[in-house]
Formats: C-alpha cells, sequence, structure tokens
C-alpha cells in the first residue's frame, strides 16, 4: 500500500521491453545459426497514422532484434477481395513465420472475416478464432500457441516485476478482443488464478466495481476514467487504454490513457501511459514470432 506522500511504484514497460528484446535476439541468432529466419508480416491497410507508426516501430523492432520484415501495405481504396489476397500471400510464403493485420481496418472491411482467413499457425497476434479458443480451452496447460498481445504483455509486465494476480481479484475495463476479452480469459486460468470481473460500457456503478479491486486493468479508452477516490489503496494499476488529446498548453494532440493523474497516490504500482503496456505489446509480438519458429525447428 502506498504510504501518505509516496507515489508508486513504476511498471517499466520501456526497459522490461528493452530487456526482453535483447534476450529475444540471442533466441534469433540461435535459430539463425540453425539456419532458420523467423519472419514477421504485416497487412496494413489505409491512411490512419497511428496504424502507419505502429507498424513501422513493428518492422524496427525486427530489425533490431534480428526477425526478417514482409510487408504488405495496401490504399485506403484496398478492397476486401485485396486484401484477403494479401493474407493469402502471406499464408502461402515460406519466408513469413507469422504476421499480423493491423487494426482497426478501414470502415466497411469485414475485419472477423479478414482475422478467420489467416493461417492459424502464422497468426502472431493470436487473434483467430482457433487460437482464441486454444485460449479459453487449455485452462491449464503452457502456452503452445499465441496469445494476443496486449495481454501477454501485462503478464509478463507484472511477472517481471514480482507481482501475481493469483488470488487477487482484477478488473478489467473494456471488452475489446485484443485487450479486455482476452485478457479476462486469461487471468482465469489455474496458472495465474485470478479472479476476475469485466467491465464495459454497460456496467453500472462501475466505480462500486473499482472499489473492490486489488488489480486494474484498464482499456477502456477513456481518458481519466479511472479515478483516486474510487480505489483501494495499494492497488496494482495496468493503464492500457489510448486516447489522443489536445494539450490545452501547446494545442498539440498527444496520448494519454484511462488513469487520472491522482491514482499514483493511492495505488502501490502503475503502468504509466505511453512508456507501460505499449512497448510491451510491441515486445510480445516478436515474443510470439520466435516462439512459432522455434516451434516450427523443433517439428523437423
Ligand atoms: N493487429 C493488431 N492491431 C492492434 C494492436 C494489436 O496488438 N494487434 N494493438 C493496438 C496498436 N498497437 C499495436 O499494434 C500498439 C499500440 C501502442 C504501442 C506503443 O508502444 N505505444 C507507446 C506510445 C506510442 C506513441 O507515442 O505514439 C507507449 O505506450 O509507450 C505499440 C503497439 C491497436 N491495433
Amino acid at each position: 500500500m502506498t504510504a501518505a506522500g509516496e507515489t508508486a511504484q513504476v511498471l517499466d514497460g520501456k526497459a522490461t521491453a528493452a530487456a526482453i528484446k535483447a534476450e529475444l535476439a540471442q533466441r534469433v541468432a540461435a535459430l539463425r545459426a540453425d539456419g532458420v529466419v523467423p519472419g514477421l508480416g504485416t497487412v496494413l491497410v489505409g491512411d490512419d497514422p497511428g496504424s502507419h507508426a505502429y507498424v513501422a516501430g513493428k518492422h524496427r523492432d525486427c530489425a533490431e532484434v534480428g526477425i526478417a520484415s514482409i510487408r504488405e501495405d495496401l490504399p485506403a481504396t484496398a478492397s476486401q477481395a485485396d486484401v484477403e489476397a494479401a493474407v493469402d500471400r502471406l499464408n502461402a510464403d515460406g519466408a513469413c513465420t507469422g504476421y499480423i493485420v493491423q487494426l482497426p481496418l478501414p470502415a466497411g472491411m469485414d475485419t472477423n472475416a479478414i482475422l478467420e482467413r489467416v493461417d492459424p499457425d502464422k497468426d502472431a497476434d493470436g487473434l483467430h478464432p482457433t487460437n482464441l479458443g486454444r485460449l479459453v480451452l487449455r485452462v491449464s496447460e503452457p502456452v503452445t500457441s499465441p496469445l494476443p498481445c496486449t495481454p501477454r504483455g501485462i503478464l509478463e509486465l507484472l511477472a517481471r516485476h514480482g507481482l501475481s494476480v493469483a488470488g487477487k481479484h482484477v478488473v478489467v475495463l473494456g471488452r475489446g478482443t485484443t485487450v479486455g476479452r482476452s485478457i479476462g480469459l486469461l487471468l482465469t486460468r489455474r496458472e495465474h488464478n485470478a479472479t476476475v470481473t469485466l467491465t464495459h460500457t454497460g456496467t453500472r456503478d462501475l466505480a462500486s466495481h473499482l472499489r473492490t479491486a486489488d488489480v486494474v486493468v484498464a482499456a477502456a479508452g477513456v481518458p481519466g476514467l479511472v479515478r483516486a477516490e474510487d480505489l483501494k489503496p495499494g492497488v496494482v494499476v495496468l493503464d492500457v487504454g489510448v486516447s489522443r488529446v489536445a494539450d490545452p498548453g501547446t494545442g498539440k494532440a498527444r496520448l494519454v490513457g484511462d488513469v487520472a493523474p491522482g491514482v499514483a497516490q493511492v495505488a502501490s504500482w502503475l503502468s504509466p501511459n505511453p512508456g507501460g503496456v505499449g512497448p510491451m505489446t510491441r515486445a510480445m509480438l516478436l515474443a510470439n514470432v520466435v516462439d512459432m519458429a522455434e516451434r516450427a525447428r523443433s517439428q523437423v
């Protein structure tokens, strides 16, 4: 619990991701020494500046650890069939160990149909129904299929700071597939053993749930939604949501999370945003690709 006048300890995603990338670089070097070159593919559709920046970051990360990069960049005018053809090319490409379709796709695309077309064995995001199904069904087995990157990153960030969720009450805000829904399912697996309340935009009296939380995973994308006065002292808070707001001083857009400023005075641990879960998401994508390449090597 945070004593009066103290602030929460930092769940430092930037430093943790850097350490993980150094470990991954060694595993990639070992794969390359065995003649296996892991390759990450990306499918990027349209002009969204955020998506362009995230995909560029993913390829920079690949270069840093020795993973080969394959890009399928499509214009905003691309049709559903064009995107599906890009997916088919990556499914067939022997140099591509795993790949992702950057989300969100432009309005009008059938995202589920595209995600279902991804070969589950090349699904570096863990978002194919087969892999989400394995996440649900393998309640007590070691992970042998890719997990969605942000949930995996949250678990890794906690573990590397010596924090366990076993026996804890975790309140998740947000029911999106990439974070809220999947972390809720993952945390209740036997190896994590948390009790989870999954809240969302239809939840009444959010504060009554937050008050009972030992751990909060805030992935709603609503700035300031998690307020200090709604939290138990000593709570662990992961700030995952991303919103762009205009800085009142400069007028320039900046990224903010879901957590209000005073929370650092109540929480025992807090992940900054930026600098917390975001860098872990990127590191876990690389980890998924390296895991896939190692699994493929062990099968030959
Ligand atoms: N196919 C996917 N699409 C999306 C995912 C995903 O996991 N798979 N997640 C997000 C976007 N995302 C990765 O794709 C992502 C978001 C944020 C960060 C990050 O490192 N953020 C930095 C701040 C970045 C900045 O300053 O602009 C941080 O938090 O420190 C990485 C990846 C939605 N789409």
